[in-house]
Parts: C-alpha cells; sequence; structure tokens
C-alpha cells in the first residue's frame, strides 16, 4: 500500500495540524539548497496544547498491560521495515547522508521499537527482605508520566525511536520536538505509529521554534521528565530551564572521542576502524573519533595505509550510489570543519589528504591531518565534520592522559593485541562507552551515553527504559 509518509504538519492529539498563525520553515536537501516541504512553525500555544494532550492520554495508556503496548509497539516496528526504502530516502533528502547509511539507520530505529517491546514485559519490581517481622517490602517500578523530548539532526529516525520507544513501553507519553533542519523522518514515524495504534495524545509532535517550544516542555510541571539529545550547550541550557520544576533528565550530548592504536595493533584492523569510527554521517555523529592518538612505532604505518583508504572515499549527493560521503548539514557545519583545519596548519599541523570544500554545497573533502598538537582546536573542540586528526604519542600512560584531555566523555576506541592492555586502558579512559578493536559500538541492547559533560543518563539496553520509570516503595504492615 503506497502509504503518504511526507507529512509537512504538526501532529496533536491524534490530529494533523498546522502552525496557529499558519508560519512556516523550509527544510532543504543540504546537498542541493532544493526545499523538500514547508513544515509549521509552530511555538508556545502548540507546544501547550499537545502537554495537555499528553497529560488527558497518560492514565488510559498506562493502564494498558505491558503486553498491549508491547504488540503496538512490535507493529509500528513492523510498518517501518515495510516503508524501509521509503523512509530511508526521505532521511537521506532532508539530512544528506548516503542512502545505504539512512537504510542502517532505518534498521537501527526499527530495532529501538522491538528491543523496547521485549523490555516493557521484563520491567519487574522487587520483593525486599523486610526488616521487620510484620512487614513486607515492594518496589514497583512506575510510568513517569509526560514526557518531553527534543532530538538533533544528524540521526533524524534513531534517535526520535531511541527515545520514544522506551517511553511508551514504560506507559508514559511524549511530545517531540525533532531538529527544525531534519522534522520529516519523525513525522513519517508518527504516521506509522498512528496506524500501528499508538492512541491520540501518546505520541505528539511540535516542529518549529525551538527555544519557544523548548522553554515551555523545559518549565511546565506537568512534564516530568526531559531526554534532550544534542550540543552540550544546549543541553546546559535546557538543564538550567528544566531546574525550577525538578525534572528527571536524560542528556545525550556533546563528544570529542580519542582513537588510540598502540604498536602492538594490527594495523589494517585498526585502519577499518579508524574509517568507520571517523567517516560514517560525514563525521557527524557524537561517537565519531575526534582525535586519533598513534604510538610512534606504527604511526607512519597507520597514516599510510589510513590515506590511502580516505583517498579512496567519493564525496557526492547521497542518493548516488557511488557517494560514501554526502554533504554537511549546513554552511556553518562546513566552517567549522575549515576553522580546524585553518587552526591546525597555522599551528604547524600537516595536511595529508584532502583539505577544501567539496565540488557542491555542503561538501567537505574528507582531509587527515598529522603532526596534531593538544593545543590545536581539533583536539579539544567536537569538529562533527570529516576530518581526522593525528598525535603522537610514546608511552601508555602518555595516550591515557591525552584521551582524558577533554571535558567531554562519550566515547573512545583502542586498538591493542595485548588483553592486559586492552582491560588496562579501557578502564582509564574517562568516557561512557569503549571500543576495544572495534570502532562501531552502537547497539539497541547496550547502555548509550557518555559522562562529563558529555551528558545524564543512558539509552537503549534495560537501562533505557530504567530512564522513564520511578521507583515506588511499599511498606506494607503484614
Ligand atoms: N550523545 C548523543 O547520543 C548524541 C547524538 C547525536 C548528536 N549529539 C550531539 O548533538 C550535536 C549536534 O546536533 P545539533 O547541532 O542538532 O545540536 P543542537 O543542540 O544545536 O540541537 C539539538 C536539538 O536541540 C534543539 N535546540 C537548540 N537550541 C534550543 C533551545 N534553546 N531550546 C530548545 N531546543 C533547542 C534543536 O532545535 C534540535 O532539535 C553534537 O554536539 C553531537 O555530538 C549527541
Ligand atoms: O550521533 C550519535 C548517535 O548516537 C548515532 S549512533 O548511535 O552512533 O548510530
Amino acid at each position: 500500500m503506497g502509504r503518504e509518509l511526507l507529512k509537512p504538519l504538526g501532529f496533536i492529539d491524534g490530529r494533523w495540524v498546522p502552525a496557529d498563525d499558519g508560519g512556516t520553515i523550509a527544510v532543504d536537501d543540504p546537498a542541493t539548497g532544493e526545499t523538500i516541504a514547508r513544515v509549521p512553525w509552530m511555538g508556545a500555544g502548540e507546544t501547550h496544547r499537545a502537554i495537555d494532550a499528553a497529560h488527558r492520554a497518560g492514565p488510559d495508556w498506562a493502564a494498558r498491560t505491558a503486553g498491549e503496548r508491547a504488540r503496538i509497539l512490535r507493529r509500528w516496528h513492523d510498518l517501518m521495515l515495510e516503508e524501509q526504502e521509503a523512509l530511508a530516502t526521505l532521511l537521506t533528502r532532508e539530512q544528506g547522508k548516503p542512502l545505504r547509511e539512512a537504510r542502517a539507520e532505518i534498521l537501527h530505529a526499527t530495532a529501538f521499537l522491538e528491543w523496547f517491546a521485549e523490555e516493557a514485559r521484563r520491567a519487574h519490581g522487587e520483593v525486599i527482605p523486610a526488616h521487620a517481622a510484620d512487614r513486607r517490602l515492594l518496589v514497583l517500578r512506575q510510568p513517569i508520566g509526560v514526557v518531553g523530548a527534543i532530538t538533533p539532526w544528524n540521526f533524524p529516525s534513531a534517535m526520535v525511536t531511541r527515545k520514544v520507544a522506551p517511553a511508551l513501553a514504560a506507559g508514559c507519553t511524549i511530545i517531540l520536538k525533532p531538529a527544525e533542519q531534519t522534522p520529516l523522518s519523525a513525522l513519517a514515524l508518527a504516521t506509522l505509529g498512528e496506524e500501528a495504534g499508538v492512541p491520540p495524545g501518546v505520541f505528539n509532535i511540535v516542529t518549529g521554534d525551538a527555544p519557544a517550544i523548548g522553554s515551555v516542555l523545559t518549565t511546565s510541571p506537568v512534564v516530568r521528565k526531559l531526554s534532550f539529545t544534542g550540543s552540550t550547550a544546549t543541553g546546559r541550557l535546557l538543564m538550567r530551564q528544566s531546574a525550577e520544576t525538578v525534572k528527571k533528565l536524560s542528556l545525550e550530548l556533546g563528544g570529542n572521542a580519542p582513537f588510540l592504536v598502540f604498536d602492538d595493533a594490527d594495523l589494517d584492523a585498526a585502519v577499518e576502524g579508524a574509517m568507520l569510527s571517523k567517516f560514517r554521517n560525514a563525521g557527524q555523529t557524537c561517537v565519531c573519533t575526534n582525535r586519533f592518538h598513534v604510538q610512534s612505532g606504527i604511526h607512519d604505518a597507520f597514516v599510510d595505509r589510513f590515506a590511502a583508504r580516505i583517498r579512496g572515499l567519493r564525496l557526492g549527493h547521497g542518493l548516488d550510489p557511488a557517494s560514501d560521503i554526502g554533504p554537511l548539514i549546513d554552511a556553518s557545519a562546513v566552517a567549522k570543519v575549515e576553522a580546524h583545519v585553518a587552526d591546525a596548519l597555522a599551528k604547524g599541523a600537516e595536511l595529508v589528504v584532502g583539505g577544501r570544500r567539496g565540488a557542491f554545497d555542503g561538501g567537505y573533502e574528507p582531509t587527515l591531518l598529522t603532526q596534531v598538537r593538544a593545543d590545536m582546536l581539533v583536539n579539544h573542540e567536537e569538529t562533527f565534520g570529516p576530518l581526522a586528526a593525528v598525535i603522537r604519542f610514546e608511552t601508555e600512560d602518555q595516550a591515557i592522559a591525552l584521551a582524558n584531555d577533554s571535558i567531554f566523555g562519550l566515547a573512545g576506541y583502542l586498538y591493542t593485541s595485548d588483553l592486559a592492555r586492552a582491560w588496562r586502558v579501557a578502564e582509564a579512559i574517562e568516557t561512557g562507552m569503549v571500543g576495544i578493536n572495534t570502532g562501531l559500538i552502537s547497539t539497541e541492547v547496550a547502555p548509550f551515553g557518555g559522562i562529563k559533560q558529555s551528558g545524564l543518563g543512558r539509552e537503549g539496553g534495560r537501562q533505557g527504559l530504567e530512564e522513564y520509570q520511578e521507583l515506588k516503595y511499599l511498606c506494607i504492615a503484614a
């Protein structure tokens, strides 16, 4: 059945609606600048109505059995699989990533629906051995209630289901504000969720004025939880705005991943891992390596192999099957990569590959710098682009110190054939996640998240459901 998945409207209380004042904002293809659609420019009024709808829908949704909620999530998963090619194409058009990466993201997004449909039915509480013979102690796990969610543009489908699936599985209702650059994937998900049986008011989408919408979501006492994925700067702001109503927070924020290659590493595996962890989504993922720390003995061989692989990458439109690297999301993203390259070269780095804009708007060639030093911007700021910066090190202790010299702590990677070293370094790195001899770590079955200024809480895994639950302790006089 040819479903219409391109829905240029907000979704509030089960109805597809325009902005109150009819205002709209363009959604553009980042590779061509062509406008794909216009979505509502909504603000405070629409957000209050969405919160009210979620609040009204909450009790009935929470009262459903976990099995009933699971079956709807499972149906939603199946509908996404039916439409995976259309969803992937829409995602590439609005976000720019190569179609094969968009297909992978759609599968990753459906996996969260399947995983939390399963987890919903295992949200067990506890019976505690009592402190007195005439007492019986229980711990219940109950849904938090109304959730506000705000998601980024780099994974416009998976970042949505990574929040919506556990929230609904737990019995919560949710108001989502997707990134203004990439709202269409979220709206398409809502279309399929509606068909899957998600009741009106359980899942709402408000598009448009981020500060206005965010201000209502963070200050409304009805919203008991805020789940945010995006930059650390925005995360700090939302955290401050949420303080007055003491909201439970999930914050998936910025990263600055170190990638350590020791002399005893498998060179081919390290280069493969480096390609995966650096150039996925043109380097626009929070877990992308931001700085490569390579031990002296393997440094030159690693750089030569890495450079050869990077030179083989094709830059182009995401819908072109020959493209390995798509455009960056906008001009400011390109400017940031350029600033990091210029700063590094001015401070003595060496350009090995790339170093210039691509042949089309929004493109930046995959780039490799060596002789990078700790005082360069690329070492302590998140580049969020296809720039690989290599820093040489001598000793294991030096590598750990370099890796931990950051306010961020999301992901880190290390390559070694020494198991004892793998344990030592993995335990010493200050990140929430570590890839050991692999450059690809994201999965729905494990807790994803960071420490330090990379965030609070975890998404995915068993822990991902607990982020949407409150514990209630019952003390019963027996
Ligand atoms: N840790 C993770 O899982 C993860 C995943 C993806 C992206 N990120 C991070 O996100 C950043 C890139 O995404 P981005 O550029 O969209 O981040 P961003 O913070 O600019 O925007 C993220 C979301 O926040 C909204 N937003 C921005 N200002 C707001 C405000 N004042 N009030 C309410 N909402 C507001 C945006 O509209 C968007 O929906 C990078 O730092 C990346 O590391 C982290
Ligand atoms: O940007 C980071 C997201 O979490 C995407 S993924 O989980 O690494 O695919």
